[in-house]
This record gives C-alpha cells, sequence and structure tokens, in this order.
C-alpha cells in the first residue's frame, strides 16, 4: 500500500544548520505521510486525475508523470482505468524514489502499463503523449529553466492533449500571501507539525521550492502555445491547472491545406 510508510519527523529535533531540502532516502520513507499532512488538497487532486484522463485521454494514449516520487499519479489512474486504455512513464531524479515507485507499482498495479525512468524531466526525449502531469514539480526547477520546459511538453503533447500542472503558489498581494501563508501553517499545525517543525521545513525549502503567482503560470503556458488555460482546484497557497493544446494545431492546418 503506497499510504504505508513512516511518520515524518525529519524536521522534529532541533538542528543547529538547516540543510537544503533534498529528496533523500529519509524523505523517500516518509513520504506519502509528508505529501498528505504537507500538501493542502493532494488527496482530492489526486483524486480528479481519472477523472480528467476519462474526459480527455484518447483510448490507449500515452502518459508522463514527470517528477512522479513513489508513481501516486499513475497508482490514481490505473485505480480508475482499465489497463488497455493508457500506458505510463513516470519521471524522477531522484533514484530512491525511482526505485521504491517501481516495487510499489509492481505490487499494486501489476496489470497496468506504468514504467519508470530516473533521469532529469529537462533533458529527457519527449514522446508523442496524450497527458502530461507535473504534480508539484515545476517550483523545484530554478526557474530560469521553467519556461523551456514547459515550451518541450507543449510540443511532445498531441493535438487535443492535456497538461496537469499542480503548485505551491505566491500571491503578488503581501497582505493577502501573508495570510495565506500563516493558514497554511496553521494546517499543517493542525496535522501535528509542531512549530519547529514548520520553522525548519521552511528554511530548508528556502531557494529549493520557489513558488511562482497564478498568473506567472498562465502567463507560461499560454506562451508557450497552449490554447486555453483554467485553474480547476485552489486550497490556500497551492493550485492546480489545466492547460488544453488544440485539435487542431497550426501545423496540423497547413498539413490539412498541403495535402
Ligand atoms: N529536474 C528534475 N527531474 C526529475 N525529477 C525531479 C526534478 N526536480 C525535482 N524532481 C522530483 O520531483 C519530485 C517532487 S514531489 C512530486 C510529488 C509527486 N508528483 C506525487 O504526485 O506524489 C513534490 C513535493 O515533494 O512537494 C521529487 O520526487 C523530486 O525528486
Ligand atoms: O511542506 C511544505 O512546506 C511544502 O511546501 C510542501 C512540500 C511537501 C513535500 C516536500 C516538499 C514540500
Amino acid at each position: 500500500m503506497i499510504d504505508a510508510s513512516y511518520r515524518d519527523a525529519i524536521f522534529s529535533t532541533p538542528l543547529d544548520r538547516v540543510a537544503s531540502f533534498s529528496f533523500d532516502e529519509r524523505v523517500v520513507a516518509c513520504f506519502p505521510d509528508m505529501v498528505r499532512r504537507s500538501i493542502p488538497g493532494y488527496g482530492q487532486i489526486l483524486g480528479m486525475f481519472g477523472v480528467l484522463a476519462e474526459r480527455h485521454l484518447r483510448h490507449g494514449a500515452h502518459v508522463y508523470d514527470l517528477g512522479c516520487s513513489l508513481g501516486a499519479v499513475g497508482l490514481a489512474l490505473a485505480g480508475r482505468l482499465p489497463a488497455e486504455t493508457f500506458e505510463l512513464t513516470g519521471v524522477d531524479l531522484s533514484p530512491t524514489m525511482i526505485a521504491r515507485a517501481r516495487e510499489i507499482a509492481a505490487s499494486e498495479s501489476p496489470d497496468h502499463r506504468i514504467s519508470f525512468v530516473e533521469g532529469d524531466i529537462r533533458q529527457l526525449d519527449y514522446h508523442p503523449s496524450g497527458m502530461i502531469v507535473l504534480n508539484f514539480t515545476l517550483q523545484f526547477l530554478p526557474p530560469a529553466d521553467r519556461d523551456a520546459l514547459i515550451a518541450r511538453l507543449y510540443a511532445a503533447l498531441e493535438p487535443g492533449g492535456i497538461l496537469v500542472l499542480s503548485e505551491k503558489i505566491v500571491a503578488p498581494d503581501e497582505q493577502e500571501n501573508a495570510w495565506l501563508v500563516e493558514r497554511y501553517h496553521d494546517f499543517k499545525r493542525a496535522n501535528g507539525y509542531s512549530d519547529m517543525e514548520i520553522s525548519q521545513k521552511r528554511t530548508a525549502l528556502e531557494n529549493v521550492l520557489v513558488p511562482d503567482t497564478l498568473a506567472a503560470h498562465h502567463q507560461r503556458l499560454a506562451q508557450a502555445g497552449f490554447s486555453r488555460v483554467t485553474t480547476w482546484f485552489q486550497y490556500l497557497n497551492f493550485a492546480s491547472l489545466i492547460a488544453f493544446k488544440d485539435k487542431a494545431t497550426s501545423r496540423d492546418e497547413a498539413a490539412i491545406k498541403d495535402g
């Protein structure tokens, strides 16, 4: 079961120096507990991936789950869709995550076509795909690398394809942002994290998780060519967007005219 994991106690003892957050063995061991207690709406967002795929994915199409961690997106799709309806590739930079993701998928969804690649999503050779998911991953890339990745993903998507992007966000208005961050800390407290854990994790994530505004995400997706972008979910300073690639792109139209 993907939920069977240790309780996240990584920042529960006082540290002289808080090292930058990384997806190492200790994080992998408690990851399902960590994301459930620290990402507002994580379970609800996962629950919608199957629904979105049912509506927008061509039968048998390929799906990418980028920054897949333990492969929760693939398991969510497999929980709702029959095996022949999709094929999924999960990609992650962390070898420990990928090793564990392979084990979990083999035991939880052995009949579905789910495979994993250890690698950097900025350097991957993308095959044509009907759905690409970045579930809380883009936020960990250096901001300067984000436009280029989204442009490559747009190019990899088939006409009619969708990109689902979930992110921690920052509000442009300072007062609004402060309120959202304070309530987010309340959310973590309500989920059993102490003030020290909240504060040390915040330090560890500085310059590692760099959130954009919702407006910046919309602007980047539009710039890459997506014709329609909708924020379909927001819970405090966490949001999920869906971006649609037109069914007939200008290249297809040219091909029709030419041929
Ligand atoms: N350049 C990169 N290339 C590949 N992977 C990367 C890169 N940078 C970071 N990662 C990976 O992105 C993942 C982000 S976690 C995603 C949760 C998952 N999507 C879930 O639905 O459970 C989000 C979180 O922990 O807040 C980690 O596993 C990193 O190793
Ligand atoms: O815990 C936080 O402060 C977050 O922003 C969410 C999160 C969840 C898992 C790994 C890194 C960040």
